[in-house]
């Protein structure tokens, strides 16, 4: 065909890629402006931001940018090109409560792909859509009760213990010690215990398996990036020519391999652990925890969950909950080796609360560090380890106000919808001087001094972190464990690092050159 036309393969891919080009400039002049929304058109085939292509800037710092500008300008959203995909980012906080809560019907996916027949593991909670999604959720739900979290906390415990022994090495030879590294194979051991039911023991061997596969599977080659982030809609296109995994085979084989060993043992021993893994064998075969009462005014009872996904589960609670908590935690130390007033008011109220508890700590114990609450809440405030929250249109919506023309806009179904919590957690006119480490910030009384939706470090609405409680729970048994021991110190070259630069191409926040601090036993 080709021949007959007299092209060589390489003319007919520059006219291709001019074709794309002029049609891509065509629908740049015209998409958000047909629509009243005001927007920044960029550059045809690469969009508005170069930067988000490249993945050569962090992705809180690239919408913060076109955030402030619209914000300036009294708009409440922008449309933006990323790559030719029109994409609509959210700049006023209502907007952001109608889209996440109110009108959530219209947005209930994130637009991650998934592939159930080839990759059951992406079958997960975070990826799958619409009543899929809605049906699994809403099984999973009862599994992060506080009283189920309460009933793990002694594996998290024996966790917390391993860390405060692995960190006693660290401190004698008192060498700078690079805390996200060992916080991640803390929170490797926590969920790998949890979700896994098994002991990883990434702390007392780093290169153990579990720890591998877990910083594989984070670790993107700049292709990878692209297709997940960047350009996602492409993916199915290219899945049907060229074989493209979503998650690596070996990966995939090695978690798969782990639950399934693990159900089987308990299943031949009859274990019972009160983890992850009990409560996904109740659900597989009921439908619903053991405990739970049959709901009287359901016609038709509850199916289990399909055997096939059920690994998943384990999969993404792993996945979205042990780099998010170690970052985080690696960030807080980070802030209180920088700020030692607030680092000693915390230690003197885990102290004090734990001298009021024969220095045991529990579950309900935890709860009473109030200022610990706080640390973490500004920790994350500064470091939310997603900088945006994704959503994609489900249902054609039209947007509770109206273009110049008086028309109101629509969105069509598909348009990806951006809140950025980043750069909503750095507006000075909800946080004053919001680049400076202040837990004062999250007294009740400030609190209610902010407006609502100011604050969403684990997102919102129906779709918000499934994990919240349990990410807390390992978080403060961490600092707990760490500051009744230790206290943490700047390194003498922290200028490089401090204040922190973000990593461009990471899935979950973080700061280039790790978390380095310095650490000393307590007299
Ligand atoms: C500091 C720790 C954590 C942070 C900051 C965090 C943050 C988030 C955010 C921002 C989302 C998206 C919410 C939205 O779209 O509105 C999310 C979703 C999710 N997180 Fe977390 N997370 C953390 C820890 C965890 C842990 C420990 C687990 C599990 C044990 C977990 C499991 C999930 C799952 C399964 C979803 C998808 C929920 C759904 O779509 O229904 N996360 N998380």
């Amino acid at each position: 065909m080709l021949a007959a036309l007299g092209l060589s393969i390489a003319e007919t891919l520059v006219g291709l890629v001019a074709v794309l080009a002029v049609v891509s400039y065509l629908r740049l002049s015209n998409y958000w402006t047909r629509k009243g929304i005001p927007c920044v058109k960029g550059l045809p085939l690469i969009g508005s931001a170069p930067s988000f292509v490249m993945q050569s800037q962090y992705r809180g710092a690239i919408m913060q940018r076109f955030y402030e500008d619209a914000r300036a300008k009294g708009q409440p959203c922008v449309g933006l090109f990323l790559t030719t995909r029109p994409t609509l980012l959210v700049v006023d906080l209502d907007l952001a409560r109608t889209i996440l809560i109110k009108d959530f019907s219209h947005f209930t996916d994130r637009g991650v792909p998934s592939d159930r027949v080839n990759e059951p593991l992406t079958a997960n909670l975070f990826t799958l859509e619409g009543q899929e999604w809605r049906t699994l959720r809403h099984k999973l739900t009862p599994t992060f009760t506080a009283a189920r979290m309460r009933a793990m906390f002694p594996l998290v415990l024996a966790c917390a213990e391993e860390l405060v022994a692995v960190l006693r090495s660290e401190a004698v030879r008192a060498e700078p010690v690079e805390m996200f590294e060992l916080l991640a194979r803390f929170t490797t051991d926590v969920i790998g215990s949890c979700a896994f039911g098994i002991q990883t023991n990434t702390l007392k061997d780093p290169d153990a398996e579990f720890r591998t596969m877990g910083r594989n599977a984070f670790s993107l080659s700049p292709v990878q990036g692209l297709f997940r982030f960047v350009a996602p809609q492409v993916l199915p296109y290219l899945r049907r020519v060229l074989p493209i995994r979503l998650v690596p085979q070996d990966i995939h084989d090695f978690f798969t391999k782990m639950f399934q060993n693990t159900v089987a043992y308990r299943q031949k021993n009859h274990v019972v652990r009160h983890d992850f893994v009990d409560l996904l064998l109740q659900l597989k075969t009921k439908g619903k925890l053991n405990d739970q009462p049959d709901d009287e005014h359901q016609s038709v009872p509850d199916s289990g969950i399909d055997e096939d996904i059920l690994p998943a589960q384990a999969f993404v609670f792993f996945l979205a909950g042990f780099e998010t908590s170690s970052s985080t935690l690696a960030n807080c130390l980070t802030e209180l080796s920088q700020h030692p007033e607030v680092q000693e008011r915390l230690r003197e109220e885990v102290d004090r609360v734990l001298a009021a508890h024969d220095g045991k700590l529990s579950y309900d114990v935890m709860h009473e560090m109030t200022y610990m609450e706080q640390v973490l809440q500004e920790t994350m405030r500064m470091y939310p380890a997603a900088s945006n929250i994704p959503r994609v249109v489900t249902e054609a919506y039209t947007l509770p106000f109206s273009g110049p023309d008086g028309k109101p806009a629509v969105l069509e179904k598909g348009t990806p919808v951006l809140v950025p919590n980043y750069a909503i957690h750095h507006d000075p006119e909800y946080y004053p001087d919001p680049y400076r480490f202040d837990p004062e910030r999250f007294t009740e009384e400030a609190k209610q001094s902010r407006p609502h939706y100011s604050y969403m470090p684990f997102g919102e609405g129906p779709r918000i972190c499934i994990g919240m409680r349990f990410a807390m729970m390992q978080m403060k048994a961490g600092l707990t464990a760490i500051l009744r021991t230790y206290r943490v110190s700047p390194c003498e070259d922290s200028d490089k690092y401090y204040p922190p630069r973000f990593v461009a191409r990471s899935v979950v926040t973080k700061v280039e050159g790790g978390n380095k601090v310095r650490l000393q036993l307590r007299a």
